[in-house]
């Protein structure tokens, strides 16, 4: 998508004058992404991404917006929130919660090498060192919890096969989540959606994580497990590539050292990664938003995903 609120150069005119930014000189509708209303934003001052949250609350984008200061003050490559003249991460704009970060240079990866996994997994390994003294605590609000909310919502628009399916995952991930191995891994602020479109790249060269907006508390693993399903698979079968995998987990691994309760749990978690994104894929395909631009992500690639992860041998994490 997304540009959900429609926003004019004339609509922020008077608006950007609370940022240090200096006159708003061209806005342009980013399409693509699906959870909020993005939009390049050319001041003054340089080049930025104005965002408007359309499902997260004044209450919950703190979370957001400080753990990305927190984390680029340490020196992980993410955008910087502008702060108002009043010293505020947000500001509201058509009556929704919007921000100004810095924009990112580079662009996306979508045909990734063992390089680019290596640089992604060495960069997450840092950012979650970098979390582990953020004050703030939130929920992963797409965890375990919203799961079993969501599969009531999803399951009659299912065939007798994938629900079958969706109702067998859900059973074994409520029982792993309660297992003493699960409390023994590792937890802290992670991203939850590190897919190829939320990473730049210039060249070789990662230039920043972005799209913050589904971090939340949770095992570092799970993040691990995410980024490996969108970024060391064949997108056809959702088969992973070694090549790619080990380049990615061997370069993690070397800046923090994965635990042995990670390994056991390896496998439970590349089902739960490919379950999470097959249910929301789910819940966006049969229950739409209104929207300027819209492009549906493709459940069935996830179903895909989570079905080879059942059947298959997780590779070694270390
Ligand atoms: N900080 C940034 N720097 C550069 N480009 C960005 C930045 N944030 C977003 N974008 C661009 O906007 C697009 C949509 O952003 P994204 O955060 O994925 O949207 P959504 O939150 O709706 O999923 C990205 O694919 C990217 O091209
Ligand atoms: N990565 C998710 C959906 C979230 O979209 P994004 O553009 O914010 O990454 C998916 O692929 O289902």
């Amino acid at each position: 998508m997304a540009v959900f609120t429609p926003v004019t150069l004339d609509d922020i005119g008077q608006w950007i004058q609370q940022f240090p930014l200096g006159k708003a000189l061209a806005l342009k509708g980013i399409a693509s992404g699906i959870e909020n209303s993005n939009f390049f934003l050319t001041t003054e001052r340089g080049e930025y991404v104005l965002t408007i949250f359309e499902n997260l609350s004044f209450e919950q984008l703190p979370f957001y917006l400080r753990l990305m200061d927190h984390l680029a003050a340490r020196g992980v490559l993410v955008p910087a929130p502008v702060a108002t003249n009043a010293g505020e991460l947000l500001a509201e704009l058509h009556g929704k919660p919007a921000a100004i970060v810095s924009k990112l240079e580079g662009r996306s990866q979508l045909d990734p090498q063992p390089v680019h996994c290596a640089a992604v997994g060495a960069m997450l390994a840092r950012m979650h060192l970098a979390g582990q003294d953020y004050p703030l605590q939130q929920p992963n609000l797409r965890g375990l919890a919203w799961w079993n909310d969501t599969t009531p919502l999803v399951l009659p628009y299912l065939s007798d096969d994938n629900a079958h399916l969706l109702r067998a995952e859900m059973h074994f991930q409520q029982a792993y989540a309660c297992s003493d191995t699960y409390n023994q891994l590792q937890q802290g602020p992670v991203h939850a959606d590190l897919f190829r479109n939320n990473v730049m790249f210039d060249g070789e060269r990662l230039t920043g994580f972005f799209d913050f907006y589904f971090a939340g508390c949770d095992t570092w693993l799970f993040d691990v497990a995410v980024t490996v399903n969108d970024w060391c698979i064949d997108l056809d079968t959702g088969v992973l590539d070694q090549a790619r995998v080990r380049a990615m987990l061997d370069a993690y691994h070397a800046v923090r050292p994965f635990t042995a309760a990670e390994q056991s749990a390896w496998q439970p978690m590349l089902r739960a990664a490919a379950l999470r994104f097959w249910l929301s894929r789910l819940y966006d395909f049969h229950q739409p938003r209104e929207a300027e631009m819209l492009t549906p992500h493709d459940p069935t690639h996830f179903e895909r995903i989570l079905r080879e992860r059942i059947a298959t041998p997780a590779p070694d994490l270390y």
